[in-house]
């Protein structure tokens, strides 16, 4: 970016307006202001309908993107040049009139446990009522805790630790990320090893997202791509995009690099933890996307498809939540 004049000079970000969103719109602002001392970057804030809806269960709400739509209205009428969002919340299949630009390096990807009375998961006594809003993360709790109650939580991560504090659950697991961005990492009295709770697809990282056919924005956003990260939520990305899943199905997935290497592990699991399947690969670092199919085609033949379906059903009677 030495050409002054291949700089960017105005800048719009789209962002939702909940804290957490309007912190990770900001840090986007303040890497493209680092970059582009000359530009002006603004933030234009709105609210999607997953942020209106919050009297149901999110997997009852249904819908892809249920977080994104808005923001890429924006984009697509060109109020906004870029929406920031949480990784873990764009579709896997964007439209094709929209690119997913790039992606940050992640952040802490666990899950945290949350309590103001006990110090992990194992510490609650039975019966203990525990609050999430992820069939991911209940199907993994009701596996190896079979003795607590998993109970839906909703809403930003204020409004979930409120309802934590005024003593609704006795203890609730959420993004570790989330309250490490908001400064709220004191509330963490443990996090989930990927072992015990295997992270959601692209958890802890920021994506961009444009609109397709800019290719002078992707550059100037490239710089803010981490490639380690990249390639990893790639990876379980592709998992999930192979398994035809939203963010309403119980499905976890994770990659690391060591060294050249691409180690991933994902796991379908039916809500009530009763069964989980598991599989895991590696792959060289350029070999992401394939890995990522890969490890969803070993899900698939290990009966992945049967649990995806009962789930199907599950979703359409009355029962559950998600993200
Ligand atoms: N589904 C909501 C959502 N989307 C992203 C995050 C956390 C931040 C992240 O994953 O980067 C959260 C909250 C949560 O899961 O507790």
């Amino acid at each position: 970016m030495s050409d002054p004049s291949y700089a960017p000079t105005r800048l719009v970000i789209a962002t939702r307006e909940s804290r957490l969103a309007l912190w990770q719109a900001q840090h986007v602002r303040e890497r493209l202001r680092a970059l582009y001392p000359d530009c002006r970057v603004k933030l234009l804030g709105m609210t999607t309908r997953g942020d209106r809806i919050l009297d149901r269960t999110l997997s009852k709400v249904g819908g892809k993107g249920l977080f994104v739509k808005e923001l890429e209205t924006a984009l697509l009428d060109g109020r906004a040049d870029l929406a920031v969002h949480s990784l873990k919340d764009v579709p896997m299949q964007l439209g094709a009139e929209f690119e997913l630009a790039c992606v940050l390096q992640r952040e802490d990807p666990r899950d945290a446990f949350v309590s103001n009375r006990y110090p992990g998961l194992s510490a609650l006594p039975p019966g203990a009522v525990v609050g999430t809003s992820s069939l991911r993360r209940e199907a993994q709790i009701r596996e190896r805790h079979p003795h607590l109650r998993v109970r839906a939580l909703r809403g930003n991560l204020d409004t979930r630790l409120a309802k934590l504090d005024r003593g609704d659950y006795d203890a609730i697991v959420l993004a570790a990320s989330g309250l490490m961005r908001l400064g709220m990492a004191e509330r963490i009295r443990a996090c989930l090893d990927s072992d015990e709770v295997l992270p959601a697809a692209g958890q802890g990282a920021l994506g961009i997202e444009i609109r397709a056919g800019r290719p002078e924005l992707a550059a100037w956003l490239a710089p803010l791509a981490d490639a380690d990260t990249t390639a990893c939520t790639s990876a379980e990305r592709a998992v999930s995009r192979t398994l035809g899943g939203s963010c309403q199905v119980p499905l976890g997935a994770y990659a690391q690099r060591e060294g050249d290497t691409l180690r991933l592990r994902a796991l379908v699991a039916s809500p009530d933890g009763q069964r989980v399947l598991r599989e895991s690969a590696a792959a060289p670092l350029g070999e992401a996307h394939a890995l990522g199919v890969r490890v969803a085609q070993a899900l698939l033949a290990a009966g992945a498809e049967g649990l995806l379906r009962d789930l199907e059903r599950l979703v359409d009677s009355d029962s559950v939540q998600a993200p």
